[in-house]
This record gives C-alpha cells, structure tokens and sequence, in this order.
C-alpha cells in the first residue's frame, strides 16, 4: 500500500450537516441537537455542520461533501413549497433552512453523494422531490397522532410508539437483514401526503402512513426516515446498522474522490 493510499483510507469521510435557524435569547443562530452530530461520528464520520446557505452556494459546499446528514426540527416544511397555504400558523417555520435544503437534496443525490434523512429531513426531501405532505397528520381520519407527549421527559418523547412494516426487497429490509418490523419512535405532525415520483416505499406504519422511502435511481446510498434513529443510537441495534451503512458508503465515496483508480 502506497503512503497515499493509506493516508486516503484512513482520513474520515465529511458529512456536511445542514442547521436549522432560530432565536436563542435576541439572537438569530445556528442550530444543529448535538445528538445528529454524535451520530454521525459514530457512523465513522467527522461532520461538519453548515448554517444556513444560498442556493447557489450548494454545488460549491458539496464538492467538501463526502455525505449529507438532514436532521429533524421543530419546524415545519413550508406548505407553499408544495402549493398550499399554512393551516396552523402557531407552528414554526424555517425559511432559511427551506431556502437552500430543497436544492441541496436532488443536488447531492444527482451528484451520488451519499444523503441520511430524519424526519424533517425526510419531509424535505419528499418535498424537494415533486411530492407533498399532509400538515397535521393527527387530523386525518383513520391516522393515529404521531406526535409526542410534549410535556413528558424525554425519554418517554423519544421512547417506542410504534411498529412499521419494513417493506420486501428494498434497501431497508437488506440494511435489517431481512427484518419485516422493527418498532421506532415517533415525534411528528407533518407526513407524506403524495410520494415524490420514482421514490420507493421502505416501511410503513399499522395506519398506512410513509415512515420511509428510498430514491432507487441515485447511485449512491440514500434513505428517509421519518423517526429518530439518532436518538441513544449507540444502544439500538437498528439505529448502528443504519449509521454503520451511511457511514460506510460516506467512506467508499471519500476513497474514490481521492483515489479514482483504486
Ligand atoms: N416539525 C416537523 C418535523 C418533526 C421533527 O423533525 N421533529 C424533531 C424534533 C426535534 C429533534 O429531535 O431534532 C413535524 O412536526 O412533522
């Protein structure tokens, strides 16, 4: 092995992990919850978190990507980016985070930089992929609330809540090795009303909503999810495969930039 074939092999892969925008006391600031950037280094990974960008600043921070990380938030998808107006104007919004992630993703994925999403993230990428969402899940006939007990601790917020059936043959099922359920928390309002075209169904949940999907025609690894695998992943056998697989198609996607021929 040459020197530079094992410097190459050994510097970790950087995911870049978009923040979200709020107030902390009067200031406008950066936000990222350290559990996402703990989770990406347990995925093998050095992150590198990114406040909010111009669209055009997109092809330009992904040439420094080996990986994208899209984390949960409070706030929600803006509902005019899917043609309708907001229903519940006490909820946050994150216009910032909006203005430069919906074209961060079909970028990334166009580019097979590896992409992880969690449940904001997962709803933006539906959304910057031509599909919809409905905006209080917990309002539809027939959908359980899948929101979480706001004023319980939070390991009860983030404990399980729910079954999903993991979907035959796709990604998630080879990731699971198989599995056909596994029980997952969950912490939102918001859900895939209108899948984006071409993206692929990966689990579900007992009253049918979307709780993740895959874009099978993007040559690198990607995956949505709608709970919260970064939550105390180190102990959840599903969250480590999941952060395992991203981390390692962030590390193969690193050793190819850096050494095309090998
Ligand atoms: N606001 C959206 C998305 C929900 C979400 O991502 N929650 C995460 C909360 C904080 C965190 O754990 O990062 C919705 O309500 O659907």
């Amino acid at each position: 092995m040459t020197a530079q074939t094992s410097s190459s092999s050994r510097s970790r892969p950087v995911v870049l992990v978009p923040a979200c925008n709020k107030m902390v006391g009067p200031y406008p600031s950066h936000v990222v919850g350290k559990k996402y950037v703990d989770a990406v280094r347990l995925a093998g990974a050095l992150p590198l978190v990114v406040p909010s960008a111009d669209a055009q600043e997109v092809d330009e921070l992904l040439t420094l990507a080996d990986g994208v990380l899209l984390t949960g938030s409070p706030s929600n998808v803006d509902p005019r980016h899917f043609g309708e107006s907001v229903l519940d104007e006490t909820l946050p919004l994150d216009p910032e985070r909006d203005a430069w992630t919906l074209a961060l993703i079909p970028a990334a994925l166009l580019r097979g930089v590896p992409l992880f999403a969690i449940c904001r993230g997962l709803q933006e990428a539906n959304v910057a992929l031509g599909g919809s969402l409905h905006q209080a899940v917990h309002e539809l006939a027939d959908m359980r609330d899948h929101r979480e007990p706001e004023q319980a601790e939070l390991e009860v917020q983030y404990g399980p809540a729910h079954r999903v059936q993991v979907q035959p043959g796709g990604l998630l099922a080879s990731l699971l090795g198989g599995a056909t359920e596994i029980e997952v928390n969950s912490l939102h309002g918001q859900g895939v009303k209108q899948l984006g075209p071409g993206l692929h169904v990966e689990a579900l949940a007992p009253d049918g909503l979307i709780e993740a999907f895959s874009n099978p025609q993007a040559s690198a690894f990607n995956l949505f999810v709608q709970w919260h695998p970064e939550w105390q992943a180190e102990h959840n056998p599903v969250s480590l495969k999941l952060f395992k697989a991203f981390g390692a198609a962030c590390q193969a996607y690193r050793d190819r930039r850096r050494d095309p021929l090998t």
